[in-house]
């Protein structure tokens, strides 16, 4: 997210986000379930080798010089080394408890416990070290999406500081979370999620098939990820962790 904060610019960057998160599943979507990734070995200190490539993973972007910024949130925070490379300062256009706010555990939870069965076919080809990589791509695109929350949060703040100040003060959570939620801007995601899967999980040929069918007409039975896997994603996970992310954000904003 750069300077400009207002609510359409950010409403566009989450927009932007949905590609990467449905590309993200439909890559994770060729290979089935895998489960050995996700069982802890003994030999592996107790961590699975999904939980081991994501540790690992996050080591090299922290080296590399991510996590600066407020949107990009590391899963296991804790001794990350700091960046090798100079990095390019942000604009600081949130709180400084920005950087604080982290939901994912909760991400994490839902994407191995809940999300995995439901767009996996049950089965184990021995892809476990690419499984692994595709299970890290999906994270950090859903992670980034939800993060950008808390500048949803700040945009919202500074067009209505009257209103929402006395909540924060009062620590009115409900009442914050009723006064960020836009039900028809919600609805309209889930109905553009939904139909991004069907056309980006849509196989492209050259040719009409028999049937003269041409693309875009694909049946949801070919398509590469269930769309209404997608609509379910981020009516009761994304979309309820981004507006977490916002509630969070918001009750410190006048610390
Ligand atoms: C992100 C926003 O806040 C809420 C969360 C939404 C979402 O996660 O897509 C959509 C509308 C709001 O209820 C927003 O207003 O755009």
């Amino acid at each position: 997210m750069g300077e400009e904060l207002s609510l359409p610019a950010v409403r566009d960057a989450l927009v932007r986000e949905e590609d990467s998160i449905v590309f993200a599943l439909i890559e994770r979507a060729r290979l089935p379930r895998n489960a050995p990734a996700y069982e802890d070995p003994a030999a592996a200190a107790g961590r699975s080798l999904a939980e081991f490539f994501v540790r690992e993973a996050e080591v090299l972007h922290a080296k590399a010089g991510h996590y600066q910024k407020p949107e990009d949130v590391p899963f296991f925070p804790r001794d990350l080394p700091p960046p090798m490379f100079p990095t390019k300062s942000y604009p600081k256009v949130l709180h400084p408890f920005a950087s604080s706010v982290s939901v994912n555990d909760a991400i994490w939870k839902m994407y191995f416990n809940e999300l995995i069965p439901l767009f996996t076919v049950d089965g184990d080809d021995g892809n476990y070290a690419e499984t692994a990589a595709l299970d890290f791509a999906c994270l950090k695109a859903m992670s980034r999406r939800i993060h950008i929350g808390k500048y949803v949060a700040e945009v919202k703040f500074k067009d209505a500081p009257q209103d929402y100040s006395p909540l924060i003060r009062a620590k009115d959570t409900k009442a914050l979370m009723n006064l960020l939620t836009f039900k028809a801007v919600e609805e309209k995601v889930k109905k553009r999620v939904e139909k991004k899967a069907r056309i980006f999980g849509q196989n492209i040929t050259l040719e009409e098939d028999s049937a003269g069918k041409q693309e875009g007409n694909a049946g949801d039975s070919e398509c590469k990820i269930d769309p209404e896997v997608l609509s379910k994603l981020y009516d009761h996970w994304v979309m309820p962790l981004t507006k977490d992310v916002e509630v969070e954000y918001l009750l410190r904003r006048l610390d």
